[in-house]
């Protein structure tokens, strides 16, 4: 089952009497199903941020149709949108965004205390969550006695902890320093293998998107290629660089760096 269809998604920034107008979106098409862990990859400018921030119910499609867990989101009214995003959605953003005034904990807990849940079945749950990815000893630490990794593992179980139908990660390992990188991405293999969650995760980074199971290309706004992994992830990470230079009309370094 599909948690989220967009068809035919454009966006133009610029009204008809200004001088200028971009087309950041030209009429993009995407599935993604229950379960799945995708990768958005494209140049700079490719227009990878508007659909993120449109899918993330931040910004509306000029036009299009985009529906997520079997909702319209151009039909809600801002009030159920921001319901709908709270409850539905979980973010993971390039800088972390923890709350520095928050423990670890608290932070993690945000997403249910907005949705009224408080006490002790909480602080069960969080600890619980930190625990599953690997953080528990790190639970009362505020962030700024946390390195960046260890600050983005938490913003993942913030991210997760309410049982989201689709989980939008932009750029999470742009910060991180190599192993924390992998750290961070073996959390997303493991939450998508053991929960099953969905997840969709704009990244730069061929080895990032190696460890998705489908890589979605964007050009100029449209759906330039996919590709499905294949058994092997150092083969998917080969297969990804190679379509970058395709796409890019550039030639990577096809060296396995980092496997
Ligand atoms: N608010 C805006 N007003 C006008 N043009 C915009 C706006 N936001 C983005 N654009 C333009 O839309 C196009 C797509 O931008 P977008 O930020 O989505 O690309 P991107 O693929 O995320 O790029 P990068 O990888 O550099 O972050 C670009 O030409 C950009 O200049």
């Amino acid at each position: 089952m599909n948690v989220l269809t967009a068809k035919r998604l454009t966006k133009v920034y610029g009204s008809r009497h200004a001088r200028a107008v971009t087309k950041a979106l030209n009429g993009i098409d995407l599935e993604v199903n229950r379960g799945e862990f995708v990768s958005i990859m494209g140049p700079s400018g490719s227009g990878k941020t508007t659909l993120l921030n449109i899918l993330a119910g931040i910004d509306r499609p000029t036009s299009g149709e985009l529906r997520i867990h079997g909702q319209e989101l151009a039909k809600m009214r801002a009030s159920e949108l921001a319901l709908f995003r709270r409850r539905q959605l979980g973010f993971v953003f390039q800088d972390y965004n923890l709350l520095d005034s928050l423990t670890a904990a608290e932070n993690v807990a945000l997403p249910l205390a907005l949705d009224g849940k408080r006490g002790a079945a909480v602080r069960k749950k969080v600890l619980e969550m930190l625990e599953y990815l690997g953080m528990g000893e790190y639970a009362d630490r505020y962030p700024y006695e946390l390195s960046g990794g260890q600050q983005q593992r938490i913003a993942v179980a913030r991210a997760v902890v309410h049982q989201p139908a689709l989980v939008l990660a932009d750029e999470p390992t742009g910060n991180l320093d190599s192993a924390s990188a992998k750290a961070l991405l073996e959390v997303f293999a493991k939450l998508h293998r053991e929960q099953e969650s969905t997840i969709l995760m704009v990244t730069h980074d061929p080895f990032a998107a190696s460890y998705s199971k489908r890589v979605v290309f964007i050009k100029d706004g449209q759906v330039f290629s996919h590709l499905d992994a294949p058994s092997s992830r150092s083969q998917f990470f080969q297969e990804i660089l190679q379509a970058l230079a395709v796409l890019e009309g550039t030639s990577y370094d096809m060296a396995p760096t980092r496997m």
